[in-house]
């Protein structure tokens, strides 16, 4: 079972109380039973209790409150420490792992699970604890009935044998309900999300909001009725645990005084041991549907930790040590480097053979039509696509395996598609004067401020927004800088300013900047123009080459 593996990772010592209390408090709860069915016998017998039936059932009681007790608040912290863990391991193996594998995920369902499936695991793990110890109760328990009559220990066994036959046949149905339910409820959190982005377009559309609207209908209403066969298998299982439990007592009450001699004397204690084991098998069947949905998420959650594992990479402390190698770079070059966006597809579009050695301190444009793979280049140029083959090297130094974590520390960037953090996440100690320098460098000192090293406010246009992530780029002060269309959304002089402006200063620090542009006016302000075609290099034009044009 998932669930047992999963809490096996567990502290040993902890997981060893927990165990040992569980089992104690099952037992004491057993010779509970025991003293209580003795009782019964003896009242029967018109004696009264005696002083060792009250130190017993007072010792015993005693023995399970406190047991029970100390079992389910360790249960608590053990499942609290675990899912803790695992939450931290997902979150970190997201942010370590390669751009394709984050980028394949369905974001509605990493939400959903993680968010809602661990809520679930946190509050049933006490009650699988608590059914634990029902079952160390019930094995005692069923000891002592056989200790009564072997004859009423052989129709609960054979009762109980039918019974997990029946639970088996719907567990298994209703685990493959619940992984419907959890895609379909990963499918509606997609939908949501979508709502939410697509927020402008569903407004300027009666037709295209009311078709989404339909489409998020049709999967609510399977989704209800996805959830009411669910509720039904559970009823089933609450069903079956009365069938067993009504056909068991009416055997033993109505078939053993005529067929079993002497069951007039142990009718007394046999039928309460009885309804005691049937009643804790009967909570047992009744909780253990959310064991199973447990269990299930548990799986999706850990099917996704392995999908992330998949393609993870190193600690940020190796990076930075790996990165330090490569900072006084002289050249980079970048040989047959080929990426695919599916290497099992053929008409996958593919960007290279690329070949391509760029300098330190020169300007870079990368220029092309729509679709010709410049920002695809760009990410493989930047070690962030893991390169089908090829290979890219620091100067003498060939960047391969877990180097390339090292080697993406040389970057910053903007990327077309970049995401704006409100805090100067990895530079925490900058100075907040620099900061306000570049924000009245790009005319946004009376739109932002920087305070308590964030930014009061990200609701911005777009090509505010980009220049905010250029401050962020620059402040970060790498030896190479991407620009991924950053001049796009730019007014024309501010596009001026970043050609003949900021790329320059860049350069004249020593930067090497690599820029994907549309913008052929100021191609001359680059040192070097790759065109791409296709994914492939069309020509390569040196500035004297472009000026002489
Ligand atoms: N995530 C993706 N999955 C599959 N294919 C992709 C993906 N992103 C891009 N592509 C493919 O790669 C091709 C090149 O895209 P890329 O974004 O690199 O082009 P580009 O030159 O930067 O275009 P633009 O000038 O429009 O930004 C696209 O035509 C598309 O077919």
């Amino acid at each position: 079972m998932v669930l047992i593996d999963f809490v096996k990772g567990a502290n040993r010592n902890q997981l060893r109380w927990m165990i040992l209390l569980t089992v104690i408090a099952g037992c004491a709860n057993a010779a509970l039973i025991v003293v209580i069915t003795n009782v019964a016998k003896s009242v029967a017998n018109a004696e009264r209790p005696d002083l060792v039936a009250w130190m017993s059932f007072l010792g015993a009681f005693g023995l399970y409150y406190l047991a029970n007790q100390f079992a389910l608040v360790r249960s608590m912290a053990i499942i609290e420490d675990l899912l803790n863990q695992l939450r931290l391991k997902v979150a970190d193996k997201l942010r370590k792992s390669e751009l394709p594998v984050v980028d394949r995920l369905d974001r509605g369902r990493l939400y959903n699970l993680v968010a809602k499936e661990t809520n679930h695991l946190s509050v049933t793990f006490p009650l699988i604890v608590d059914a634990v110890q029902q079952v160390v109760l019930l094995f005692v328990a069923v000891l002592y009935l056989l200790y009564l009559s072997p004859a009423a220990f052989f129709v609960f066994g054979a009762t109980v044998g039918a019974g997990v036959i029946g639970f088996k046949v719907i567990d298994s149905r209703y685990r493959q309900i619940l992984k419907l339910v959890e895609r379909m409820q990963a499918e509606m959190l997609d939908a949501i999300l979508d709502t939410i982005s697509g927020s402008k377009e569903l407004r300027l559309s009666a037709d295209r909001s009311d078709a989404l609207g339909k489409a998020y209908r049709k999967r609510s209403t399977l989704l209800e009725r996805l959830l009411v066969r669910s509720v039904e298998h559970w009823v089933s299982l609450i069903m079956l645990g009365s069938v067993t439990m009504f056909t068991m007592l009416g055997v033993v009450a109505f078939a053993f005084p005529k067929y079993i001699a002497g069951h007039n004397a142990t009718i007394f204690q046999l039928v309460p041991v009885l309804l005691f084991c049937m009643g804790t098998l009967a909570k047992t069947v009744t909780q253990s549907p959310m064991f199973i949905r447990a269990e299930v998420g548990l799986q999706s959650i850990l099917s996704i930790d392995r999908e992330l594992s998949s393609g993870s990479s190193i600690s940020p402390e190796q990076a930075r040590s790996l990165g330090k190698e490569y900072l006084d770079f002289s050249k980079i070059t970048f040989n047959g480097i080929r990426f695919s966006y599916d290497p099992m597809d053929e008409e996958a579009y593919v960007v290279g053979p690329l070949n391509l050695t760029v300098s330190r301190a020169e300007i870079i444009f990368l220029v092309g039509g729509n679709g010709s793979g410049k920002s695809t280049a760009l990410r493989m140029m930047t070690g962030l696509l893991p390169l089908q083959s090829g290979w890219i090297g620091v100067d003498d130094k060939t960047v391969t395996g877990k180097a390339v974590a090292g080697y993406r520390e040389l970057f910053s960037s903007v990327f077309v598609d970049f995401h704006l953090f409100d805090r100067l996440y990895g530079l925490e100690g900058i100075d907040p004067g620099q900061v306000n320098q570049l924000l009245a460098e790009m005319e946004l000192s009376g739109k932002v401020t920087f305070e308590d090293g964030r930014f009061n406010r990200l609701q911005l246009s777009t090509g505010q927004r980009k220049r905010l992530a250029l401050i962020a780029a620059i402040l970060e002060n790498r030896p190479v800088y991407v620009f991924d269309e950053w001049s796009a959304e730019q007014d024309v002089q501010f596009r001026d300013h970043f050609y003949n402006g900021i790329l320059p200063e860049l350069r004249r620090q020593g930067k090497t900047v690599i820029v994907t542009t549309h913008d052929e006016k100021y191609w001359k302000v680059a040192d070097r123009v790759v065109k791409l075609d296709l994914g492939k290099i069309e020509w390569v034009k040196s500035k004297a080459e472009l000026e002489a044009e």
